[in-house]
């Protein structure tokens, strides 16, 4: 069978809503796949139980009906749905590394984002990319959509993160309801000087820079009300030497961003902490911006 590891990722990074993404180096889906007449799925692993096994309402299915390539597949999440760390996309990313090799399609990884990104549009009624580009690239990566095209630049990035998940679930669809439609011109002013710090931040690998880039008041201020106890987890992470913390994609999972890679230790024990005490129960990934998807022949 051939293998495919593709890692979690943290979309919108604060001021990038929708363009900003970067892999993690954990968690991970692993997905398998080989040849057959047409697709099944088996699902294992964390929140399997909450995930459609039907490839008509599995991103994978979506992947494999745009590469014309049916398989059986199993998935082997590691990473748990509905966390703000893009379970749907490392599942449709890695599927779709798997798959264009598996039927020798010839793609290369930025001609799979788009296909990827049909197992999003599957779930969240929107194909947008900023999960399935990282996932599938590495890095830090910016998403630009024009009409007709969709264009990922991509930089490699060293950086030390930590990702606390309570145990809540939001939904991407629910959260991009919370999304404004109009903002005032001071606030994107603001974010697009964020937005360009933050980039630079990650070309020279400076975590000062990135933090500083990370904060949004259009759209962070509204999913961040969906997530109990956020703000006493930012402060608790920032008074911890975080440079900077958001919500991680559509949340529930918040990153922060370290200075150093042995604070991440403190951090994650703040952010923890802060959680606790709110009454929630949470774990916490300490990690790096890591490397794309990966192939294995078994
Ligand atoms: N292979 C898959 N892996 C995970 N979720 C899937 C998969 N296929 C379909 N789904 C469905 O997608 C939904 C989860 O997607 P959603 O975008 O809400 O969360 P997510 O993928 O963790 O991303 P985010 O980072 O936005 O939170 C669930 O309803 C789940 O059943
Ligand atoms: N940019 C998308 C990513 C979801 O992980 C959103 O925030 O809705």
């Amino acid at each position: 069978m051939l293998t495919v590891r593709a890692p979690a990722t943290s979309a919108n990074l604060g001021s990038g809503f929708d363009v900003f993404g970067i892999a993690l180096g954990a968690p991970a889906d692993i997905v398998r796949v080989e040849r057959a007449p047409e697709t099944t799925i088996t699902v294992t692993g964390t929140g399997s139980e909450f995930i459609p096994e039907d490839p008509a309402k599995n991103t994978v299915g979506a992947v494999a009906d745009a590469l014309d390539a049916p398989a059986r597949i199993e998935i082997d999440k590691g990473i748990r749905p509905s966390s703000g760390l893009g379970s749907s996309a490392a599942s449709a990313a890695a599927a779709a590394v798997a798959l264009n090799e598996l039927y020798d399609r010839g793609y290369s990884r930025d001609e799979l984002v788009p296909i990827a990104a049909e197992g999003e549009a599957l779930v969240s009624g929107e194909a947008h990319a900023d999960n399935v580009a990282p996932s599938l690239l590495g890095g830090f990566t910016i998403v630009s959509n024009t009409d007709t095209d969709s264009n990922v630049t991509q930089v490699d990035a060293s950086l030390p993160l930590v990702v606390c998940l309570p145990e809540t679930t939001v939904s991407t669809r629910d959260a991009r309801d919370v999304v404004p439609d109009q903002a005032l011109l001071t606030d994107i002013v603001d974010t697009v000087s964020r937005a360009a710090t933050l980039a630079v931040g990650m070309t020279r690998n400076d975590p000062e820079l990135v933090g500083q880039g990370m904060t949004d008041e259009i759209v962070t201020p509204e999913r961040s009300a969906l997530i109990d106890g956020y703000g006493a987890v930012r402060e608790a992470a920032l008074d911890a030497g975080a440079t900077g913390v958001t919500v991680s994609g559509a949340g529930p999972g918040v990153l922060a961003v370290c200075r150093h890679p042995d604070h991440r230790g403190q951090v994650a024990s703040a952010m923890l902490d802060a959680f606790d005490a709110e009454g929630i129960e949470s774990r916490a990934y300490q990690t790096r911006v890591g490397e794309g998807a990966q192939l294995y022949q078994e």
